[in-house]
This record gives structure tokens, sequence and C-alpha cells, in this order.
């Protein structure tokens, strides 16, 4: 099986259009009916860098699951999809909720639709029904409130908040429509309808993950053609409340950053993040935390079928428990490629070492392990070092800035790149093929081009 991130030269190729990286639609099939499956994975690491060795000695933890990939079409409730005329394409969509976020990165998210894909989508003779995000929330909004059997499939043009928002409203929904109590943890069933990402963030970890590459028209076209690819989701909850659904998750450096960022809003994006990184380092305390996670069922090749299968009697289902000073947690549901680490920041490997690329150089840390998970518990065992700053934050600043802290003490948790204040314990679970994506599966995304500020 290849894995998400590897692959030869020939198989690294994406599917692109308007003057990319091209590679014939039927090539690209071909190439991807030869393998076995894809795979995802989910990574829960944490980073203790060799400069603090000596102050935290403790061995670090890094998880990732590898999950067996077809793509199943979804139907849309009735079986409507069936009796169109899909012109050779099963899953062609015909009409399409698309939401534009005109907020995302530089404002450019409706240009992008409106000049390159929507003309795209004109062509194809799909119908559209476009809503211009008013404000945060207001996606969830509707989807909780519209009727979406009409649709075929849902766009989201933004960035990764803008893809979260839309997955958690559409998998809301699912569960909404199938009775579910949405308060609390449950089994969720899956979304029928399979929603397209246009990049027009400043990350688009989401997109890259799916495409390979930035590129809205390369979106449009995967979404034109049906292409599907199935994806596991996260499910957030606190002692049995359902927080959210989501991709990926950081706890420590990338939580404590973000809620520096957002707490200093005032400043452009750009200085904003990059003031945050830099005083998080400069401050960079380890959370002192107890971290459970339940390891995935292995999987083995079955010799007939050339599949993977899941064997459920290798490991049984108990937690491992581990307590001990971890500068950041990241659990990864899909590989999170982006133009800064190509390969994902979660690489498909069984090794314990963990890599990122920046400028085609490999580091390699002997500090990060991975391993494999289905759930993770996490439970931080003293005041967040978070909270010591914006206590320090506060008393600077006490005329201007209302204090943040509550007396219910919460954790900064960077959901993909969205602020989550979760309380003291934080339970997450992955969701097999939870939702299906327009798009195929990537070995690689594109060389970096663009800054990207995914870490
Ligand atoms: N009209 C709006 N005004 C302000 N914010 C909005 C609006 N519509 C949606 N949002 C919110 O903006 C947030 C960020 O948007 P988005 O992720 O698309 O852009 P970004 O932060 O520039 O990109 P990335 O997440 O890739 O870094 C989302 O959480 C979304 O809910």
């Amino acid at each position: 099986m290849l894995p998400f991130g590897r692959g030869s030269e020939d198989q690294r190729r994406v599917l692109g259009v308007g003057g990319m990286k091209a590679v014939p639609y039927a090539q690209e099939k071909e190439h991807k009916m030869g393998q076995a499956g894809s795979s995802l994975d989910h990574a829960v690491l944490r980073l203790v860098p060799d400069m603090f060795a000596d102050i935290w000695p403790t061995p670090v933890v890094l998880t990732t699951r590898r999950v067996s990939c077809q793509s199943p079409a979804p139907q849309s409730p009735g079986g409507r999809r069936q009796d169109r005329r899909t012109g050779g394409f099963q899953n062609r969509p015909k009409f399409l909720k698309v939401f534009v976020n005109p907020a995302s990165h530089k404002k450019e998210a409706y240009e992008i639709y409106k000049d390159e894909v929507a003309p795209l989508f004109q062509l194809a003779d799909i119908k559209t029904d476009v809503t211009i995000s008013e404000r945060k929330g207001h996606v969830l909004s509707v989807l909780r409130e519209s009727n979406l059997d009409e649709y075929d499939g849902v766009v989201v043009v933004g960035g990764d908040g803008s893809v979260a928002e839309v997955v958690h409203g559409l998998l809301l929904r699912a569960q909404m429509d199938a009775g579910r109590d949405t308060d609390s943890i449950f089994t969720p069933v899956r979304t029928p309808l399979p929603l397209g990402v246009i990049p027009a963030g400043s990350t688009d970890i989401v997109a890259c993950s799916v495409h390979g590459i930035r590129h809205p028209a390369t979106g449009a076209m995967h979404i034109i053609m049906g292409n599907h690819q199935n994806v596991d989701v996260c499910s957030f909850s606190s002692f049995g409340r359902l927080l959210r659904f989501g991709f990926s998750a950081m706890f420590g450096f990338g939580g404590q950053t973000l809620a520096l960022a957002e707490r200093n809003r005032w400043m452009p994006p750009g200085q904003r993040r990059e003031f945050a990184v830099i005083k998080t380092l400069a401050n960079l305390k380890p959370e002192d935390c107890e971290l459970s996670y339940l390891p995935a069922k292995t999987e083995t090749l079955d010799p007939v079928k050339n599949e993977p299968t899941e064997n459920e009697n290798v490991i049984g289902e108990s937690w491992s428990t581990t307590q001990g000073l971890f500068l950041n947690i990241s659990i990864m549901a899909i590989p999170c490629l982006c133009s800064m680490a190509p390969r994902g920041l979660a690489p498909n490997t069984s090794s314990v070492s963990f890599s990122i690329q920046r400028n085609r150089i490999y580091f390699s840390f002997s500090f990060v392990e991975t391993h494999t998970v289905q759930a993770v518990k996490l439970r931080p065992r003293t005041q967040s070092s978070w909270s010591d700053d914006v206590l320090e934050d506060n008393r600077e600043n006490e005329s201007k800035n209302p204090p943040i802290i509550s007396s219910e003490e919460t954790y900064p948790w960077n959901v993909d790149g969205d602020l989550l204040e979760a309380p003291l314990e934080l339970l997450i679970r992955v969701h097999p093929h939870l939702l299906t994506l327009y798009g195929v599966e990537v070995e690689e995304a594109e060389e970096p081009h663009i800054k990207c500020s995914c870490i």
C-alpha cells in the first residue's frame, strides 16, 4: 500500500489544471486504481527539543493511524444521483450549495470564486446556490436550517477555519437528521453530502491534503469530475459533552500561540501571527499533562484481495497512559500537507521519528514519537502555563482588557486553526471515513512557493 507522503517521482504528480502540473485524468485514475487504498494519519506528538532535554528528559509521544480508504459513492437521499446524466462520471454533481467566506486571508475569496471557479461550474452545467458568509457562525446556522436534500454536494471557498465550520455544520446536521442528541457523545453518522474545498485562505491544509496543491481551479475540477475521497474526522468532547468535529488539533505550543494571536486581534494578521509565535517561543513552558490513548487496531495485508484488513485481536481495547511535561501535542486525522510541509505534518510512518520539511531540508527529531491511535484523552495536571501569561498580560493592560480567565479554568486548543477553550479534560475520538471530500489521494504537496503559517 502506498501511504500518504510517499511514492515514486511518477506517483507524486498531482492532478492540476490551468497551467499547473497537469496529469491526464485517465492516467491519474489508472495510477490510483493501482493502489490498494490510501492512508490517513492520526498523530499525537509530544515535542521536547534537544536543547531542553536536560531540563525535561522525558520521552516523547507522537501518534499516527493508518486507515485504508476506498471511496464508495455516497448517495444523496432518494438515490437521485443515479437519475442524472453524469457524462461518464458517476459522482458528478449537478446542483451545489456554495459557501464563500469574504473575510478569508486577503479577502479575495469571492473574486477567486467568481473568476476561477464559477465559470468552470457554468461550463460543466452545474447549478449553484451561493451564500456569502456574513460572520463567524453564519454558515453553521444556514446548514442547520436549510433543506439540503436538493443538493448533490457542498462547496466551501475559504481557508481552513471556513472548511472546519462547514465540516462541523454538515456533521451536526447529519446527526440531527438521524435523531442523535448532538450534546452528548455518540457514534456519529456520515453526512450524505460530499464537500468540495476551494482554497482561498492563508494555509489551506485541507485543500493541499486532498488536491496536493493550493489551486482553486484544481479544486473545482475535482468537484466537476466527482472525484471522491473518504476522510476520517475527529470528535472533541469533554465530560460526555460534544464540543465539535474537526480534522486536527494542537495543545501546548500550538494552542498557546493561537490564543495569544487571538488576544492581539488588533494587529494585522501576519504581524499578529509572527508576534504570537515569537512570544510563545520566548516564554515556552511545557504543560504537565496526563495523556491516555487507545492504540489503533493494526492492519495486515489481505493476501487474496491485496487490501489492508484490520486485525482486531492483536491489540485489545486497553488505554495506554503516560504523564509528564509536553511542549506540544498534535492530533491529525488528515496528513496536513501544506506548502511548508509538502509531505505532511503527519507522515504516514511506523517509525518513531517525525520530520518536517523546510526548504528541502529534513529534520528528524529523536524527541518525537509516533503512535497509531483511535482515541486520545488529555488531562492537564496543573494550571496552564498559558494562563500565567494571560494573567501577566492582564495585569499589564488591566485598564484596557477585561480578564480572560474565568473561575472555571479552560485550556487553549488549536482546532483546525480555531481557538477552542476546552475544560480540564478533552477526549478526541477518530471516526473513520465520516466525511467524503471531493479530491484524490495525493502523495505530496506542491513545492513551497508561498509562506505558510501552519506551525
Ligand atoms: N464575513 C465574515 N467575517 C469575518 N469572519 C468570518 C466571516 N465569515 C466567516 N468567518 C470566519 O472567519 C474565520 C477564518 O476564515 P478562514 O479560515 O477562511 O480564513 P483564514 O484564517 O485567512 O485562512 P486559514 O484558516 O487557511 O489560515 C472562520 O472561522 C470563519 O468562521
